[in-house]
């Protein structure tokens, strides 16, 4: 019997108990202390990360999902694989949200329950053409409220880890943003994402063009988005700010900014909500409002949509990253 049905059963009889034990669950999970949690994620992410680091120097076999930009491979899928069976075998109850197994078809549905947001590999293009910037995004939601979130760059060997309420670290030494509050003083970093129609385009490039007539200093791309936000925490860049990326980009990168000092909201100025797919994260409020009123956002079905596509990974070719290039049978390509 589903929890719904339990409790439209009590609450037929108005037993409060039930009311009770819902809110004794809350209570407790606001107490739960999830450090034995996050330490064993990052002991699964720093052995994830050996297998990005042989994965990044060999071959790859790449394929397609949403765009000709939107690329995922076989380590992305292993990785994933990895870190959820790991999960599973400790926290057996637990729930999971991961990149390719959404892409595979599993429903994105976020409840309640203690939940691993996971994406292998954020940064993917970058892996396929070994530029540096590649990292694994954990993020360990409770009643919907990020408890913990891991960034760890794999090629930096910097591991990015927060828990609520008890700061941002990388490679435990504290975090803190710019606090910068001048926005014709900051360094913008932002992600152009694997859109390519015409929309998409039209508006990123005249976001570009608004935000650095303002002027700002300048504005950076890394390649992954939970790399871009931990930028921010460290103060190395001042703000952020993405239109069509996914919860599993920044679930994790959202907790690290906000307990490094930093603001995280909505690209329409409103509380940050990770299914959205808009974020602004940024040295101030100051700053975060001011992108605000300077960007627009093309429309993005919610990541929580049931109408949304998984983006299921079609065997093709894809970039030709320099490397080795040669066909395989069904068009495959291996770089
Ligand atoms: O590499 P993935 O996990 O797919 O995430 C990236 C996304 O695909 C790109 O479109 C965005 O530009 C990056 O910021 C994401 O990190
Ligand atoms: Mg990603
Ligand atoms: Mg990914």
């Amino acid at each position: 019997m589903s929890l719904e049905e339990l409790h439209s059963i009590f609450s037929v009889f108005a037993l409060p108990i039930f009311d009770l034990s819902s809110n004794i669950l809350r209570r407790t999970s606001r107490m739960a202390d999830w450090t034995e949690c996050m330490n064993y994620g990052i002991h699964i992410a720093r052995e994830a990360r050996e297998v990005i680091l042989h994965a990044f120097r060999i071959k790859k076999a790449v394929m397609l999902k949403s765009s000709p930009a939107d690329l995922v491979t076989e380590t992305d899928q292993r990785v994933e694989r990895m870190l959820i069976s790991a999960i599973k075998a400790k926290y057996p109850h637990h729930k999971f949200i991961g990149e390719e197994s959404v892409a595979a078809g599993e429903k994105l549905i976020l409840t309640d329950s203690p939940t691993w947001i996971i994406d292998p590999i954020d940064g993917t293009a970058n892996f396929v053409h070994r530029f540096p910037f590649v990292a694994i995004s954990i993020a360990f939601a409770v009643n919907k409220q990020t408890e913990f979130g891991i960034v760890y760059s794999c090629i930096e060997d910097k591991l990015y880890s927060a828990q609520r309420g008890r700061g941002a670290f990388c490679n435990d030494i504290p975090l803190a943003t710019s606090g910068q509050e001048d926005i014709t003083k900051c360094l913008l970093v932002t992600e152009i994402g694997a859109e390519r129609d015409q929309l998409a385009l039209a508006t990123m490039t005249s976001n570009i063009h608004r935000l650095l007539e303002i002027p700002v200093h300048g504005i950076r791309a890394v390649g992954t988005a939970a790399v871009d936000m931990c930028l921010i925490s460290t103060g190395g860049a001042d703000a952020y700010y993405h239109i069509g990326m996914h919860c599993w980009d920044i679930a994790a990168s959202a907790l690290i900014v906000s307990e490094a000092g930093g603001v995280v909201i909505d690209t329409n100025g409103s509380e940050f909500d990770m299914m959205a797919r808009r974020v602004i994260a940024a040295s101030s409020m100051s700053v975060a409002r001011r992108i605000a009123q300077a960007i627009q956002a093309f429309p993005c079905e919610r990541d929580d949509d049931p109408r949304a596509h998984p983006q299921k990974a079609q065997i093709e070719h894809s970039t030709d990253s320099g490397n080795d290039v040669h066909k395989k049978a069904g068009g495959h390509r291996r770089l």
